[in-house]
């Protein structure tokens, strides 16, 4: 079996977390007290708000424990102060490259535009690049239970903010209720702009079908992607086409997309060549971070230092950046990753 400290020096890209679920309870103290909220909580409330509780029954449960942070979140300084904890939470876990995804229609409460809410976003991120050795991209969420014609309004920032951060789209929250059938013509939108796409889906029962169509509607990762387990003809697809999986232990269990552990796929989709990746979705939200899922996954499977290394690989290969980045990442992760085995 790995040891602890063994993980926690290896090298890691992290595809799939969300800024608002991701917040440190230092942080958020401090973006209370910067907009002059007194919580009146002892830290143990805060967590007890923010994080989901054992009893949680299914992902629209999950979901709402967003809003205890969502009022937080609504200026330009709060976000950026949220996207650097989180970069810098993820440095600890020795990430080198991460994407946050937030939907930026959760924040204009107050006065901020959507373009501002980006901005504060990438701005934060940007500041983490130079305090740490990570690379940070930024992902924009549409949420599925919001209007289409209200998503529409996301895509122009695709061209509005000119900065490399801004590097793909997602489709997050309601899943029960929303299949990814409706968004069909947003996402052609999204497609035709040459921005790449990771969509959630099949993170409920009954939602294995949102897992295809979103291939088919031009996704080259997916979030979650839970219930292709009892589907080996999507496996197959999967697999052809090395669509990504961005799977996340802890959440996959909250969510009851998984009981048990012997339902949990991770270990047969991996054996299956299916891109398999390993990721926090919420490190507060869940109460986890990424040392803690890679440590679920090498306990349950005893999973070894080069299967890790395989799936950063995968992840590389499906992150949102240049060629020529995914070579630096690659070979800077082969070099350590082999350092690691000779101990
Ligand atoms: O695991 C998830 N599934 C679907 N939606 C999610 C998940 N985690 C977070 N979200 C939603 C709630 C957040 O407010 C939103 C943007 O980060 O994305
Ligand atoms: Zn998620």
């Amino acid at each position: 079996m790995l040891k602890p400290e063994t993980i926690a020096l290896m090298p890691k890209v992290e595809l799939h977390c969300h800024l608002d679920g991701s917040l440190s309870l230092t942080c958020i103290k401090q973006l209370a007290n910067n907009i002059g909220k007194d919580l009146n909580m002892s830290d143990e409330e805060i967590l007890k708000h923010a994080q989901v509780p054992e009893t949680t029954q299914s992902l629209l449960e999950y979901l709402e424990r967003f809003d205890f942070v969502l009022p937080l979140l609504q200026s330009y300084v709060n976000l950026e102060l949220a996207a650097y904890d989180v970069a810098r939470q993820a440095a600890e876990d020795n990430v080198k490259y991460m994407e946050i995804r937030f939907a930026p229609g959760q924040h204009l409460e107050k006065n901020l535009s959507l373009e501002e809410a980006v901005e504060a976003v990438i701005a934060g991120a940007a500041r983490a690049e130079e305090d740490f050795d990570i690379v940070v991209n930024i992902l924009l969420c549409g949420l599925r239970q919001v209007p289409v014609e209200r998503l529409k309004k996301l895509l122009p920032l695709f061209d509005e903010i000119d900065d490399e951060h801004l590097v793909g789209f997602d489709l997050a929250g309601d899943e029960v209720n929303y299949p990814q059938v409706k968004f069909k013509k947003l996402l052609e939108k999204v497609t035709s702009r040459g921005v790449q796409v990771t969509l959630h889906a099949g993170e409920c029962p009954g939602c294995a079908q949102n897992i295809i169509d979103s291939v088919e509607m031009g996704a080259t990762r997916i979030g979650h992607g839970i219930m292709t387990k009892d589907i080996p003809e999507y496996q197959e697809i999967l697999t052809k086409l090395g669509i990504v999986l961005e799977m996340a232990p802890s959440s996959n269990f909250q969510t009851k997309a998984i009981r048990e552990l012997s339902e949990y796929p991770f270990m047969a989709l991996y054996k299956r060549g299916i891109h398999v990746t390993i990721n926090t979705d919420n490190r507060t939200v869940s109460n986890t971070n990424l040392q803690k899922e890679y440590e679920k996954i090498a306990n349950w499977y005893d999973f070894q230092i080069s299967d890790f290394e395989r799936i950063n690989h995968y992840a590389i290969d499906g992150a949102f950046i240049s060629e020529d980045e995914k070579e630096l990442l690659h070979q800077r992760f082969s070099e350590e990753y082999a350092k690691i085995e000779k101990g």
